[in-house]
């Protein structure tokens, strides 16, 4: 990896973090990959200087994000631990904001995630938001999803039927009641193969991971949505109308913050 693209993962990291975790700030979700790592380095620095918290709770996204929690001295806690609270747009969070990486980001803060298999219980904890914050590098910045991320779209299956599910998948059509989902005539799902161990990746939940190739995504809603009927699909990592904001570092040191373009528009 670039030091250009681990200084950027850094810099939009930094950033996000000074923004939004205030002293005000008691859960924090955490994600999961190599940008969060930096999210937990600035979070460490912000604890040592007491400008955190002090009742401060982490909710983890992966094993991974369990440990870089322990490792900083932060205190971890299961979603399932926490109280639920109804908030004003007649939804239920327990997290006042989770930081987290992406693996590519429309202009409306659609996002695939799962490159790293954790976008299970990402959802979840994003889910449980008050606000969900993308921290990514420039090369993860686009216009529409599958320009960039030619990796496919995760897709945690049940190891029961990742056959019959990978068969349906291939036989998605891209056009649903005339209009166009996804670029690819059919898509094709490849089960995800570990690199250290014979055999296909494991995910923290014991299922298996189809990365699901389309190209690019016209409609990330109604995919996530197609996909997720399919029995056995346990989680899609599209991440439709979620995210709030999304931190990119750029290739020349700077820093933007984006919002979703239809909000944009709106404030105009
Ligand atoms: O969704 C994820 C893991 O499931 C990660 O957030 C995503 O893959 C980005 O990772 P990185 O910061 O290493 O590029």
């Amino acid at each position: 990896m670039s030091d250009l693209v681990e200084q950027s993962k850094r810099s939009a990291a930094f950033a996000a973090v000074d923004k939004h975790v205030l002293p005000s700030v008691r859960v924090l979700g955490i994600g999961s990959g190599s940008t969060v790592v930096y999210a937990v380095d600035r979070l460490l620095e912000l604890k040592n200087n007491n400008q955190l918290n002090p009742k401060l709770v982490c909710v983890p996204t992966s094993f991974q994000s369990k440990q870089l929690i322990a490792d900083a001295g932060l205190q971890a806690a299961d979603l399932d631990d926490l109280p639920i609270l109804d908030d004003a747009q007649g939804g239920f969070t327990s997290i006042d904001v989770t930081i987290d990486g992406a693996d590519e980001v429309d202009s409306e803060l659609n996002a695939i995630k799962g490159g790293g298999g954790a976008h299970l219980r990402e959802k979840l904890v994003a889910n449980a938001s008050n606000k969900l914050v993308l921290i990514a590098d420039y090369r993860k910045d686009s216009q529409v999803l599958g320009e960039k991320w030619s990796k496919g779209i995760p897709v945690e299956v049940s190891p029961l039927a990742w056959r019959t599910i990978t068969r349906q998948l291939e036989h998605m059509p891209c056009m649903q009641k005339g209009s166009r989902l996804f670029e690819d005539e059919h898509p094709v799902a490849n089960l995800r193969q570990a690199v250290r161990k014979a055999g296909p990746v494991v995910t923290d939940n014991g299922n298996f991971i189809l990365d699901v190739c389309v190209g690019n995504i016209y409609d990330p809603p109604a995919v996530e949505r197609l996909f997720k009927m399919i029995p056995g699909v346990i989680e899609v990592g599209i991440f439709s109308n979620m995210a709030s904001e999304a931190w990119f570092g750029n290739s020349d040191g700077s820093i933007v913050c984006r919002i979703p373009k239809s909000e944009i528009k709106k404030r105009e």
